[in-house]
């Protein structure tokens, strides 16, 4: 669960601490979800099917290989709030952010820069910094990186604004995160794509901490494009067929540069010409045969987003949130124990529940892993990303206000237990 490699058996909590009956308590959901129980029932399915239709299983049976993709897409879509046509799913999130760079991203002498966080997560950095090096252009000056004020962790809307107005005549697109992967910051979206169609930028999201998170409105607020993974919050399972955004009204203006068989027209699919019908818009960028079996288990999850609807659990997690910022303020402000101010803990995450989705960043300057290991060896888990941000998502879909209840009292006693150990290297 963490990004630090643990054998299995590292991960069971200490005997002597836990009740070996109990479940732990998991808010990490951020950077994996956890498994629906209908993954394992299509799973088989799909194996038994193999196994009896072999390659009849292309076209026959309740999942057709072919376009069982193409099936789920619409309640894909309306979780992004796209319509169905201008959603896809395919590849990981990385191909997909450069599949659409390379559509989108046609730098100008004039026109040439991406804006992106500074701290954007790494693999969003080298995507932009070597869409921007296959143009025969320099990383360094063609980036342009939003930094928060100097002693703030995140970016103010009013700051990223003013840039964007300021600065874009020279930007070509504007490649934002939906949820920042750090602090948890929610960005505003809306106003964003506005301020960015004003200056003739094209905008794009990557959605990665946002789908499944917080209640998201792609077409009617006018991005144009957008990408994300599902094994997050949208639960398919590690390295789960991710998705993507191409906004109805490029769909005849903006065209795929790389092209494989599954853009072509399934009409013209199977004649085994070479004659191109490019099916307009996202599905067109789709390269290779999905995979069943990365869509059945996308099937499981989504089913579950169907059923729940995500204004009822965006409802839901703004009161979790708000319960466990309330519960980590007391420990921040040492309202009980004195000894807890040494730690120097400092919430990242904004208190505006309009700026965040459900995770709480909290930044823990000394000992940070020692606590994350206090807090396995107790049953709970979460995550830190280096150096010291402790990562705590409260789920809405399988969270609950007891879990998080237990999750910051084992947290705390986690605190205490480093305190003590670490007695004499805390100032
Ligand atoms: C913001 C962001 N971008 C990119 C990635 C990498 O995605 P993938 O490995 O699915 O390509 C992740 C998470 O892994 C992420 O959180
Ligand atoms: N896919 C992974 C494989 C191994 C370790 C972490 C990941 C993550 O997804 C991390 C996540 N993107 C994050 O927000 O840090």
């Amino acid at each position: 669960m963490t990004h630090r490699h643990k054998s299995p058996s590292e991960m069971t909590g200490d005997l002597g601490l836990v009740n070996g009956e109990e479940q732990c308590v998991y808010m990490a959901g951020n950077s994996l979800g956890l498994q629906p129980k209908k993954v394992k029932v299509y799973l088989e399915e799909e194996l038994d099917k193999w196994a009896k239709l072999a390659v009849h299983g292309h076209f026959d049976g309740a999942r057709p290989w072919v376009y069982f993709d193409e099936i789920i897409s619409s309640s894909m879509a309306s979780i992004v709030g796209a319509k169905e046509n201008e959603v896809a799913l395919m590849n990981g999130l990385t191909v997909n952010l450069h599949l659409l760079l390379l559509a989108f991203y046609k730098p100008t002498a004039k026109r040439n820069k991406i804006l992106l966080e500074e701290k954007a997560f790494p693999s969003d950095y080298f995507v932009i910094a070597s869409q921007i090096e296959m143009h025969n252009l320099d990383p360094t000056s063609c980036m342009l990186l939003v930094t928060p004020r100097e002693g703030e962790q995140t970016l103010r809307r009013e700051d990223l604004l003013s840039t964007i107005e300021r600065e874009g005549d020279t930007i070509a697109v504007i490649l934002l995160s939906g949820v920042q992967y750090l602090t948890g910051q929610l960005f505003d979206m809306a106003s964003i794509t506005h301020a960015g169609h004003n200056m003739g930028c094209v905008v794009g999201f990557d959605l990665a901490h946002a789908v499944g998170n917080v209640e998201l409105s792609l077409h009617e607020w006018g991005v144009d494009f957008a990408c994300w993974c599902s094994y997050k919050y949208l639960n398919s399972g590690a390295g789960g067929v991710a998705g993507a955004f191409v906004h109805e009204k490029c769909m005849h203006s903006v065209k795929p540069v790389l092209i494989g068989w599954w853009g072509n027209d399934r009409e013209n699919r199977f004649t085994m010409e070479n004659k191109l019908k490019l099916i307009p818009g996202v599905r067109g960028f789709r390269l290779s045969n999905p995979s069943i079996f990365l869509s059945c288990s996308l099937q499981a999850s989504l089913e579950i987003f169907t059923e729940a609807s995500m204004p009822a659990l965006r409802k839901k997690s703004v009161q979790l949130t708000a319960y466990l910022e309330l519960l980590l303020q007391r420990i921040i402000n040492a309202e009980s124990k004195e000894q807890l101010k040494r730690l120097k803990l400092k919430m990242i995450t904004p208190t505006d529940p309009v700026q965040r989705g459900c995770q709480l960043s909290l930044q823990i300057p000394m000992l940070s892993q020692p606590v994350l290991q206090e807090l396995e060896r107790r049953g709970a888990m979460c995550d830190i990303r280096e150096p010291n941000i402790l990562r705590v998502a409260p789920v809405p879909l399988y969270n609950t206000f007891g879990d998080v209840h237990r999750f910051v009292k084992l947290l705390k006693d986690s605190f205490l237990a480093v305190i003590l150990k670490d007695q004499n290297n805390i100032p």
